[in-house]
């Protein structure tokens, strides 16, 4: 696997570029091509004034044959580099497409290898606005740097040197004074990098503002608060709009600075040669030259001030992409990772070992810019202390207690998306820290809320396991009673889903999930209220299912449940309460217990009823 460089918190251009120069990988050669062919445009700046020289010195001296050459040799040398620069210029393009392309897949998949809970801090519109946008600021660099700023300052030493072959003593006065034109955006380089920052990180909130906006219509209309988020959305595109006119300020006066200081360089130049020619001094081919050539000198200089400060906008961007490029991932598996075969595993159980677990306080992405120097961010009280826990193989455990006990918690460290920060949680044997990928092979996992692509149901549940057959995957959906509501829809498994699976009941969704997972056949299952959504006939019928198939195939089923008739066959019962277990055993042995807080639950699910049922 590729070393990934750390980056400094704000970093700098020697940073970035040998990094992008990286990950042009096999491109390299054709981008330094690409710059190359792009000089022509320099090269048929810099010919003009020299065409005009020899043009009116000829003409001066009558010689009409070198002037007919001249212009013949000029046009096909024109016509020649003309299509050299349009080919550097589509090459160019091309391979700055591949570097932001590879930058963000890199940035991509560096996201969804952060630790969960870091990157649920972090609102999915921030990420993509990092991933996406000010990663394509930042891959603008080598660009703006070498073609860009190289042209403009080989177009720069060309002149001058043109000019000091004409008339020294001017050329040398405008090579002293040329550092003037780049003095605003230097000394302004921190305030224009700020703003750029700035700008982006408002832009990322719009955007949080737009995604919630369009991820809450039916929120929004129930309570006829459409207004409310369009105040919302008004307030912060002002906030933008305020950055883009301060930012906007900034370049102006870097603009400024750049022009008046280039046109008292050109005017000053103009102003001497003239009066040198007036004098005798130089002939009327050089005075046309320096004419042409002064400007050649005046564009690059406002050019390499305004590049300059684009540059900082682009290190402002860089401050975004760095805190995912620096940001640590979860576990990765050391050398070739096995798939495992379900035959060969001996151990199907999931055991929790002393563990410690406390949720990160600003765990989100963005906070790591807020901490000074890089600091880590702070852990919260743990949640959970020196937590035992131990699913037998074969077996079913269901863990019950109230809202926010930690039930969900140990669910996600039994399936390798959370890590202890102290003991060892170990899945089928194998400890989720030492490599989350490895681990999560023998789970599957279904969530209260589960995630549905966009796409047919069948690509929904096949991404489980691609090679199913048909009769898997329809076994898998009847096991879920799926398969009867999958049946009558209008194209069957082949139902376009529209975005979430918004077009289909909760319970509806529930069930696909949970045929995904059956369809899956992990040596593990982990059940977090994922059939809280489903009429207690069905809730009845899946489980019973789901523990028929466990028990054919070996395996080993954890529930978390709120409604309490769904865990009454397990064979441990597991009650949770602030992060502790309280009590443990049978349906049974557990309603015995006369303060005991299954006993309490189950009476406040069915009252003496269900008791007397008991
Ligand atoms: N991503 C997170 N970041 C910070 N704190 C969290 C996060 N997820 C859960 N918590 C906190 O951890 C505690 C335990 O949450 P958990 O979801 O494990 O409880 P639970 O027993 O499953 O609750 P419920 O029955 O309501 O689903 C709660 O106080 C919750 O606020």
């Amino acid at each position: 696997m590729r070393q990934v460089p750390q980056l400094s918190a704000t970093p700098r251009i020697r940073e970035l570029i040998p990094l992008l120069w990286s990950r042009l990988g096999s491109s390299r050669t054709l981008f330094v091509l690409a710059i190359l062919l792009c000089l022509t445009d320099l090269v048929i700046h810099l010919l003009i004034p020299m065409m005009m020289e020899f043009y009116f010195n000829f003409l001066e001296t009558g010689e009409l044959d070198k002037v007919r050459n001249l212009l013949v040799g000029f046009n096909i040398g024109l016509l020649v580099l003309t299509v050299l620069g349009l080919i550097g210029h589509y090459l160019k393009q091309n391979n700055m497409s591949i570097l932001h392309r590879n930058v963000a897949l890199e940035l991509a998949d560096h996201a969804q290898r952060l630790p969960l809970e870091k990157a649920q801090a972090s609102h999915s519109a921030d990420l993509q606005q990092r991933i996406y946008w000010d990663s394509n600021k930042v891959t603008l660099l080598p660009v703006t740097i070498f073609n860009n700023m190289g042209t403009q300052i080989l177009m720069l030493v060309f002149a001058s040197i043109y000019m000091f072959t004409l008339q020294w003593q001017v050329a040398l006065g405008v090579f002293l004074l040329m550092p003037l034109c780049l003095l605003g955006s230097h000394l302004l380089r921190h305030r224009l990098m700020n703003i750029g920052k700035r700008v982006a990180d408002q832009e990322s909130v719009l955007k949080q503002c737009q995604q919630d906006a369009l991820q809450s219509m039916d929120m929004l209309r129930a309570f006829d608060v459409q207004e409310w988020m369009t105040d919302r959305f008004v307030q912060e595109r002002k906030k933008l709009n305020d950055l883009y006119m301060r930012r906007m300020w900034w370049q102006a006066l870097v603009h400024t600075l750049s022009v008046t200081s280039a046109l008292l360089i050109a005017w000053g130049t103009i102003l001497t040669v003239a009066w040198l020619a007036v004098q005798g001094k130089i002939h009327i081919g050089a005075l046309m030259a320096f004419f042409i050539l002064i400007w050649r000198v005046y564009n690059p200089l406002l050019a390499l001030g305004q590049l300059w400060g684009q540059i900082q906008e682009s290190k402002g961007a860089a401050i975004r992409i760095a805190s995912i490029w620096n940001a640590a991932k979860e576990p990765e598996h050391q050398g070739e990772a096995k798939e495992p075969s379900r035959g060969t595993i001996q151990d199907t159980g999931l055991t929790w070992h002393n563990v410690q677990f406390g949720y990160e306080e600003h765990a989100g992405i963005q906070e790591a810019e807020k901490q000074p120097h890089g600091a880590e961010s702070g852990a919260s009280a743990p949640l959970l202390h020196q937590f035992k826990l131990a699913l037998e193989p074969a077996s079913f455990m269901a863990i019950v207690g109230s809202s926010g006990s930690g039930k969900s918690t140990v669910a996600k460290l039994g399936a390798g998306l959370l890590f202890p920060s102290a003991g060892t949680v170990k899945v089928c044997g194998a400890a989720t820290e030492e490599s989350a990928e490895h681990a999560r092979q023998f789970v599957s996992y279904v969530p209260q809320r589960p995630y549905l692509y966009a796409g047919t149901i069948r690509d929904n549940l096949l991404m489980a396991k691609p090679e199913a057959t048909e009769a898997e995957l329809i076994e898998a959906a009847a096991i879920a009673e799926a398969h009867a509501f999958i049946q009558a829809l209008p194209d069957g498994y082949n139902t376009v889903m529209s975005e979430h699976g918004n077009s289909l009941s909760g319970g509806q969704k529930q069930r696909l999930a949970i045929a995904r997972a059956v369809l899956a056949d992990r040596p593990v299952w982990i059940f977090d209220e994922a059939t809280s959504a489903l009429d207690l006939e069905t809730e009845r019928k899946v489980m019973e299912a789901i523990l028929r198939r466990a028990r054919e195939r070996g395996s080993s089923v954890l529930v978390i449940a709120h409604r309490l008739t769904t865990v009454q066959e397990a064979d441990t019962i597991v009650a949770m309460e602030n992060g502790k277990i309280v009590e443990a055993g049978t349906h049974a042995e557990l309603l015995e217990r006369e303060d005991g807080l299954y006993r309490s639950l189950w009476r406040q699910m069915d009252g003496s009823l269900a008791l007397n049922t008991a």
